[in-house]
């Protein structure tokens, strides 16, 4: 008896060697090599014989017939190109897997699930699924390159800003999963269910034991994760599993990544004495605590952690690289040496440089160098093989194979009626069911290789047959989806009640020094700070100039260079005509602008303007119905792909309109808009800034466009629950119109804004430390009032201000350097 799953697993073996060149799904696979074997079954390597594409099979033993509800969601999702059941973020919905009854069954049809709902770039698509010969399949993307487990074995420990890199990516993912709703927990975070790509990219497979976060459950009711990863709550079977877990497995693989090892006791000391910098030790203990409260709490938070430590280790690696480069070229100055500069460049003996150089990963394609400084360049986000878009057209393309080789079938097989098809729609699980439970027994015989079941038969009849039935479902679910839509209600907000917020003692200030003016006179206009092409701007959008005769709009572009202090227009296009607008930049340094008031259309329009500084490319991106943001709106970037926008005001003209609470999100690279939990009180004119935990703080603002109620409370919204709460933290008075840029990472300045009292701009500056939530007075703007204005922020305490105005119907075009230290 003890040797019969020995038995059964060899027999199985050699019945799926033989799948090796055979045909699969009536012929549109051709099976080419095993890629891996897993504890579900093997993943095969196949070309699709028409489209002479390759795809990953990934084989799982039926031991189980699918259930309608699966089967149709997936064909759904598969043959419609929509994904109306794809989890969106924000949107709550009930979800969870039906148990067959089948280990197998139930891991085949949660992977196929979570990936038919999942959409990221680091994820595999799945294309299709079918049965064969006892076996489901799931087509995906073939993933060219090593496991990363299999990558670490050959290179770790790898240099800290290569760890970093794998470790962004890594937490990306992870973010974008527990940002799902509900989160989806990976559980099963280890490197040999990573593969690393030729571009460097890693993606991630093996959704087999992912799962859904319910909240109120306490324990996790299957799998255990893997030894040596899996944090100890779901290792050892204490609570449930949260995004924590998952957190708790990528500071492992981050230790293992540095040091070729996984940690065997978790203390701060055995850390220090590694070959680590103490930021990347500290790091280390915080992602791998043993108590998930005293871990990161967020993938959010972990992914700006390791943004952080990546620039500090980078600062770091170009010092080193500075000293040895001096020290080389100190020892070499009396030898005879080639001139150019490049030759001295190529000639360093920089060790560190040779240490990197060797340990560049085989499959990476990077220009190697032999000088760190071109190390340095290594992308924090590689470009990814697989993208997106062409995900969709292979999608396409594999529909519009399927479609004709159906057209052609139907000529031989009658169109069956509904009913009859239903009935055979059965027959055909019931022969799976049949036919899987046969493969349990040791001594059926192996299927011989071109044997078709008779299940396949059956099947582009069925196809039809499930066309039908997805139709019906799929009404059923865009009604569903309209419903939850229109029925989407805010959570709930927390209030503690304001309570007067501590002002620090001068610890910091700021000096100012006016600076060349712009072109022409300003207000309620934008700036930023871009860095592009290696130098430093101050972009800014055009505004209200004044009135002359009537009203003066000005629709450029324009930006200042800092080094040579000089403004010009650019732009191919000119902008559409913006008041009242924001603009945010995202991680790629694209230009987001709102469009407020539309001095082109006079009216408020929703529309988003995309403009890439690197190529004077411009594009319009009008949001759906229902997505409304105004004017005096506020939007931020939150260097993960999404923008997120406040409503503002719907109409101009009506000082006494009130700001809507609409609460919107972005999502750049699939471009698609969501509506999050509105705001806890509708606010125009307000500030949005990233807080050190990874949330977003709405600062001030007033409920009138006219600013006589203004508002000096503060909200917090939580990313990952997409819930709002006031924090005790208040403004040091009621505030809005303010500019406001970070200052750096932990310091948010505020300049200005109206003071209803007077009607005029104030002159105020003042600098809240976002961990400490303390607020310290800087010197005062010295030219006067500042309302309507924009300033951009360096990130590394300088900020250029576009004064805007006093008295908001008279712009100027002050334009003024704050430099901001501490002490
Ligand atoms: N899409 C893919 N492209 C290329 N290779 C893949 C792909 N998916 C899986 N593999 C290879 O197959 C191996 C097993 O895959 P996977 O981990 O998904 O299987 P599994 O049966 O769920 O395994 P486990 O026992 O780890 O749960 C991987 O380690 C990898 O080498």
């Amino acid at each position: 008896m003890s040797n019969m799953p020995e038995a059964q697993s060899s027999a199985a073996r050699s019945n799926q060697d033989h799948l090796l060149g055979r045909k699969l799904r009536d012929g549109e696979y051709l099976v080419q090599r095993v890629l891996g074997h897993g504890g579900m079954g093997k993943v095969y390597l196949a070309m699709h014989t028409s489209l002479e594409m390759p795809f990953a099979l990934k084989q799982a033993r039926a031991d189980q017939p699918l259930p309608e509800s699966v089967i149709a969601e997936l064909d759904l999702a598969l043959q419609g190109g929509e994904h109306p059941q794809r989890s969106i973020p924000g949107q709550s919905q009930e979800r969870s897997f039906p148990a067959t009854g089948g280990v197998h069954t139930d891991r085949f049809l949660r992977e196929a699930l979570l990936l038919t709902r999942l959409q990221h770039s680091a994820i595999p698509t799945l294309y299709d699924y079918f049965f064969e010969d006892g076996f489901w399949y799931l087509v995906m993307d073939y993933i060219p390159g090593p496991t990363f487990s299999h990558y670490l074995r050959s290179n770790a420990p790898l240099p800290p800003l290569e760890a970093l890199n794998y470790a962004i990516q890594i937490c990306d993912v992870l973010d974008y999963l527990h940002r799902q709703s509900p989160s989806i927990i990976f559980r099963d975070l280890k490197p040999s269910n990573l593969i690393l790509t030729p571009d460097g990219a890693l993606m991630l497979v093996d959704f087999g034991i992912a799962r859904y976060f319910k909240a109120g459950q306490v324990n996790d009711t299957m799998d255990l994760g893997s030894p040596g990863y899996a944090s100890p709550e779901q290792y050892q079977g204490e609570g449930q599993t949260d995004g924590r877990s998952d957190l708790f497995s990528l500071g492992i693989i981050l230790h293992e990544m540095l040091t070729g090892k996984r940690p065997s006791s978790m203390t701060n000391g055995a850390l220090n004495e590694l070959p680590i910098s103490p930021s990347m030790a500290g790091l280390i203990t915080l992602a791998t605590r043993p108590e998930p409260d005293q871990r990161f709490q967020s993938a959010h938070t972990f992914y700006l952690a390791l943004e952080r430590i990546y620039s500090i280790e980078e600062q770091l690696a170009y010092q080193r690289h500075i000293e040895a480069t001096s020290n080389a070229l100190n020892n070499t100055s009396s030898k005879d040496q080639p001139s150019t500069e490049q030759n001295e460049l190529e000639a360093v003996p920089d060790p560190d440089a040779a240490e990197l150089v060797e340990s560049v990963p085989a499959p990476v394609v990077q220009p190697v160098n032999n000088t760190i400084a071109l190390r340095l360049t290594l992308p924090i986000m590689p470009v990814l093989s697989l993208n997106l878009e062409q995900r969709q057209q292979t999608r396409d393309a594999l529909q519009q194979a399927r479609r004709e080789r159906l057209k052609e079938e139907s000529l031989e097989i009658q169109m069956a009626s509904v009913d009859e098809s239903l009935k055979r729609r059965s027959l055909v699980l019931l022969s799976q069911t049949s036919h899987s439970q046969a493969i349990k027994k040791p001594e059926m015989p192996p299927a011989e290789p071109q044997q078709e079941p008779p299940a396949q038969h059956k099947l582009p009849g069925l196809l039809k047959v499930c066309f039908i039935f997805t139709l019906i479902v799929c009404l059923l679910l865009a009604s569903l989806f309209s419903y939850i839509h229109i029925t989407h209600r805010a959570i709930p907000v927390i209030s503690r009640g304001p309570s007067p917020s501590p002002t620090s003692a001068h610890t910091w200030s700021g000096t100012w020094q006016p600076l060349p003016s712009p072109p022409s006179t300003e207000a309620d206009n934008t700036a930023i700070y871009v860095q592009s092409g290696g130098r430093f701007y101050v972009y800014m959008s055009g505004g209200y100039r004044g009135t002359q005769a009537a009203p003066q709009y000005d629709r450029n572009l324009y930006r200042y260079d800092i080094l040579t202090a000089r403004w010009e227009q650019v732009g191919i296009k000119s902008l559409p005509g913006m008041l009242n607008n924001s603009v945010a930049e995202d991680e790629h340094g694209q230009l987001f602008f709102t469009t407020g008031y539309s001095t082109d259309a006079y009216k408020v329009i929703p529309l988003l303007t995309l403009y890439q500084p690197e190529t004077d490319h411009m594009r319009k991106i009008t949001p759906p119905a229902g997505i409304a943001f105004g004017f005096a709106t506020a939007m931020l970037a939150d260097q993960q792909g999404h923008l997120y926008l406040t409503e503002g005001y719907q109409k101009a003209g009506d000082p006494s309109i009130e700001a809507g609470t609409g609460w919107y999100r972005y999502d750049i690279a699939t471009r698609t808009w969501h509506t999050l939990a509105p705001l806890p009180v509708g606010l125009g004119y307000t500030t949005l800034a990233n807080d050190a935990n990874g949330d977003i703080l709405l600062l001030g603002g007033a409920t009138d466009a006219g600013q006589t109620h203004q508002s000096g409370r503060v909200y917090r919204y939580n990313i990952t629950h997409n819930q709002w709460q006031q924090e005790p933290l208040t403004l040091p008075h009621p505030l809005s119109g303010s500019a406001s840029c970070a200052i750096d990472s932990d310091h948010l300045l505020v300049i200005g804004g109206y003071d209803a009292s007077s009607k005029q701009g104030s002159h105020e500056t003042w600098l809240i430390n976002m961990r400490t939530q303390r607020w310290t007075q800087l010197d005062s703007f010295p030219k006067g009032g500042t309302v309507l204005g924009a300033v951009a922020c360096d990130g590394r305490g300088h900020a250029y201000l576009m004064r805007g105005a006093s008295d908001p119907k008279h712009p100027t075009a002050d334009f003024w350097l704050l430099t901001v230290q501490e002490g």
